[in-house]
């Protein structure tokens, strides 16, 4: 059994979890707290979490001086892992065994999270910014180098907007668009590599929609142009340098950066031919669950010693009779922690497992039981 504590975190004030790996139901009223522990849980991810908001909002109701404090003990076969994330002087800071990790990205070593909400169930028809934040937490968990060159660029291009701004001088850009190029050159190579391997599991589950998956972009097409391989990546990164340099002037009007992997589209669209914006709700999850069980077979496969974690909120929501049993059988058959939340027991009908979870409007003390099925 794993082990979860909870302190003074949004609804909870202390609570302590036992849980197994495999499938662990969350059942509760509205307002319960069930997305409060999942998004805790997201907490062992870097960033913001799974509701994506600010550390202000973390704290338990009414109790502003103290910190919150979520704790993680893993049973490895090489022994306890102890993962530990809070808050100190504002920031927030994660332990592995006691040991303070520089960065946050740093974490990706021992655990990776995945997630999907209802809100994420909307994101497609949001622009391409929330599908381009959401595949790049994709391809970050398949390939943590991935975060560090994606931060460097997103670095580089902000201080170029402002250089932009301030019209600076060219060797301020010189010396932005090197760093620019060079990282642009990994995150596209990653990228394509991460769409490539999602392609191969998608095919592990017939019963959804086999979707094809491509970026697009002013940056993606030059890239396409350029052969490819380790050789080439001088005249690559001398290539896009020269792009970048050739639109300074036409950029200094907008005060923005128009050309990059950060512009990157990228598209899913199903065996019917419709890009996911235009299908039906239905269609929507099941292809966002298709992509969900293919990064969990990725991850599996790149990644097989650490701890996988998959989140999945209110999932049944618009799910058919079909594509709810496959879910179910497919989740059971992953071998990694999956968290589902669900206002009634009845949604689960049929999963496998492995704990039930009954939560309850909690006040001062909570300890959540742990049932079998
Ligand atoms: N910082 C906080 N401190 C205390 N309570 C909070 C805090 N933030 C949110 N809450 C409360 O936590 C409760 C549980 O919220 P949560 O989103 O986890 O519910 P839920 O069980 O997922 O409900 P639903 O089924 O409606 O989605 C809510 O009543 C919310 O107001």
């Amino acid at each position: 059994m794993h082990q979860f504590v909870i302190s003074k975190f949004r609804s909870y004030h202390n609570a302590v979890l036992e849980f197994p790996q495999g499938v662990v139901c969350l059942v509760g009223d509205n307002g319960a707290g069930k997305t409060n522990l999942l998004e805790a849980l997201s907490l062992f991810a870097p960033g913001k979490g799974l509701k994506g908001t600010n550390a202000s909002n973390w704290h338990h109701k009414g109790d502003l001086e103290a910190s919150w404090t979520l704790k993680l003990s893993l049973q490895s076969p090489t022994g306890p892992l102890v993962l530990e994330t809070f808050e100190s002087k504002g920031k927030r800071c994660i332990t592995m065994n006691g040991v303070r990790l520089k960065h946050q990205l740093e974490i990706s070593q021992w655990i990776s999270i995945h997630w999907i909400t209802p809100a994420i169930d909307r994101m497609w028809n949001q622009g391409w910014w929330a599908r381009r934040k959401y595949f790049d937490r994709i391809v970050f968990t398949l390939y943590p180098a991935y975060g560090k060159y994606l931060q460097s660029y997103q670095l580089a291009v902000q201080e170029r907007n402002r250089a932009l701004k301030s019209q600076a001088s060219s060797f301020i850009f010189d010396a932005l668009e090197e760093i620019m190029a060079h990282n642009s050159v990994k995150i596209y190579k990653i990228r394509q590599e991460a769409l490539k391997m999602l392609g191969i599991f998608l095919q592990l589950f017939p019963s959804f929609p086999l979707l094809s998956l491509e970026t697009h972009g002013e940056f993606e097409s030059l890239m396409a142009c350029l052969t490819f391989n380790e050789k080439d990546l001088p005249h690559q990164e001398s290539e896009l340098k020269k792009y970048w340099k050739t639109v300074r002037t036409k950029e200094f009007h907008k005060g923005t950066t128009m050309f990059g992997p950060h512009q990157c589209q990228w598209a899913v669209t199903h065996p019917n031919s419709q890009e996911i914006a235009s299908c039906s709700t239905g269609e929507q999850k099941s292809m966002l669950l298709s992509l969900v069980l293919a990064w969990s077979k990725a991850i599996k496969h790149f990644h097989p010693k650490e701890f996988h974690f998959l989140l999945l909120d209110e999932v049944s929501a618009h799910l058919d009779k079909m594509h709810r049993e496959s879910l179910w059988k497919a989740l059971s058959e992953l071998d990694m922690c999956v968290w589902m939340t669900g206002v009634h027991q009845e949604v689960f009908s049929g999963v496998l497992a492995k704990a039930w979870v009954r939560i309850k409007q909690l006040e001062e003390q909570s300890t959540l039981f742990i049932k079998r099925p």
